[in-house]
């Protein structure tokens, strides 16, 4: 392949759109969290189901509001007051209960003298007179529809689901992950030599995937050699996503494009026009009646980190179902100038307090240091001029999983 690198943008769409999401499953809700509702989520049944009050005090007709009232009966969450209620009477209302017939107005208990059987007003009478009352319906009616589908499912969307009349809830299985170290030059034990450095990539994109649906299957480190590839790809043939870390650059070592064509994998394309990150590679491999994926990540940790915020956690969403997987960019002010950049589109790594953005001083795609000390990705436009501070930018929040 001799082409160029290609656009982020193209990249992206092409790598979404083969992207199908796997197979549909129903959870309970206690295992739907984080996962992506497959299909949209009626309601079976209507939210309040009648009408009920939202404080506590006392339930009067909305055409006897002068008292003072009889109170003759109590209605409490749970336990409705089954009579109908008549002129001059009042009844004991609980949040939550159910609002008696005949009633229409909730007076707050803090406005209301008792003595024995009786109230009177003492204080303001609600306005309008339903002020206090969740109307049936107000949430939601049967038929409904409460979710839709690819929507994240988060405490809120678990909790509606449950009061939508909800016990199984259709998603999509998890998402089977396989990510392999390669590299002569990864060592796993204390041991380091200078020739050598700790394999961290493998654990790093375990966990910047931890918080999705998959699971995650560690291979290798696996050295530069073809037989050993050829080895450990056998090992990831039930992966949807198989991910390689290093050797997908240009020199005499990396075997990954290689090793993947042998396996029958099929390249989508090569490089990218990013900055870190230019290396990345997207192929895919038919297995029996299902395509996997495979991302070959640069080797330096910023650019495999890099990679995949931009590739791997969009492809996951896409194969779990989730509607926008692509990690949404906020505004922020530079605190401090940063450089023009060239022909490729640049992530600098960068700290943001929530309004402005101090740009790391070592940009290097081997700084884990500077990484670690970041919580965003500065987007720089290919050919952008130098920009000072005070300048508005783009930026990628590492937590923002860009998929509400
Ligand atoms: N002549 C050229 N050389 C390079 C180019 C180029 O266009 N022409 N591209 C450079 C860019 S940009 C990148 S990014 C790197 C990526 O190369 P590889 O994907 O082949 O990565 P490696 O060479 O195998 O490793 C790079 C670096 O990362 C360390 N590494 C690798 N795996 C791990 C791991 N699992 N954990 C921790 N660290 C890892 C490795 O030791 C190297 O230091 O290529 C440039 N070269
Ligand atoms: O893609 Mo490389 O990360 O620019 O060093």
């Amino acid at each position: 392949m001799t082409a160029g690198p290609i656009p982020l943008e193209e990249a992206q769409a092409r790598l979404l759109a083969a992207a199908a999401p796997v197979s549909i499953e129903n959870v309970d809700p206690e295992g739907a969290m984080g996962r992506y509702l497959a299909e949209p989520l009626l309601a079976r049944r209507t939210q309040p189901a009648a009408d009920l009050s939202a404080m506590d005090g006392y339930a009067v007709s909305s055409y006897d509001l002068h008292g003072p009232w009889r109170l003759v009966g109590e209605s409490a969450a749970g336990h409705p007051y089954s009579s109908r209620v008549r002129k001059g009477e009042a009844i004991r209302i609980a949040t939550g209960a159910l609002v008696p017939d005949g009633t229409g107005c909730v007076i707050l208990q803090e406005d209301v003298a008792r003595s024995d059987d009786f109230i009177s007003l003492a204080g303001a009478l609600p306005s309008p007179p339903g002020k206090h009352i969740r109307r049936n319906g107000m949430d939601f009616r049967s038929g409904d529809t409460v979710l839709k589908r690819g929507v994240l499912l988060g405490p809120a969307q678990i909790a509606l689901a449950v009061t939508s009349g909800h016990r199984h809830i259709p998603v999509h299985r998890v998402v089977r992950v396989a990510v392999i170290d390669s590299g002569d030059e990864l060592a796993t034990g204390l041991e380091c030599p200078s020739h050598q450095i700790p394999a961290s990539n493998g654990i790093m994109l375990a966990a910047m995937i931890a918080g999705l649906p998959c699971r995650v299957t560690r291979l290798g480190p696996v050295p530069d050699d073809m037989t050993a590839l050829s080895h450990v790809l056998a090992e990831a043939q039930e992966a949807d996503i198989v991910v390689t870390t290093g050797g997908a650059s240009v020199g005499d070592h990396d075997l990954i494009r290689p090793a993947l064509e042998n396996w029958g994998a099929t390249l989508d394309f090569w490089r990218v026009a990013i900055k870190p990150g230019k290396p990345i590679l997207v192929a895919r491999r038919q297995s029996g009646n299902r395509e996997q994926f495979v991302l070959g990540l640069p080797g330096n940790p910023v650019s495999a980190f890099v990679t995949a915020h931009l590739f791997l956690l969009p492809l996951i969403r896409a194969a779990s179902g989730a509607e926008r997987p692509l990690p949404v960019a906020v505004k922020a002010q530079l605190a401090t100038p940063v450089p023009a950049t060239g022909k490729r589109r640049e992530f600098l790594r960068g700290r943001w307090d929530g309004t402005q953005v101090r740009v790391q001083q070592v940009q290097d795609s081997g700084a884990l240091a500077a990484l670690a000390e970041s919580n965003v990705l500065i987007d720089r436009p290919a050919g952008s001029h130098e920009a000072e501070a005070g300048a508005t930018v783009s930026i990628y929040p590492f937590a923002s999983a860009g998929n509400a």
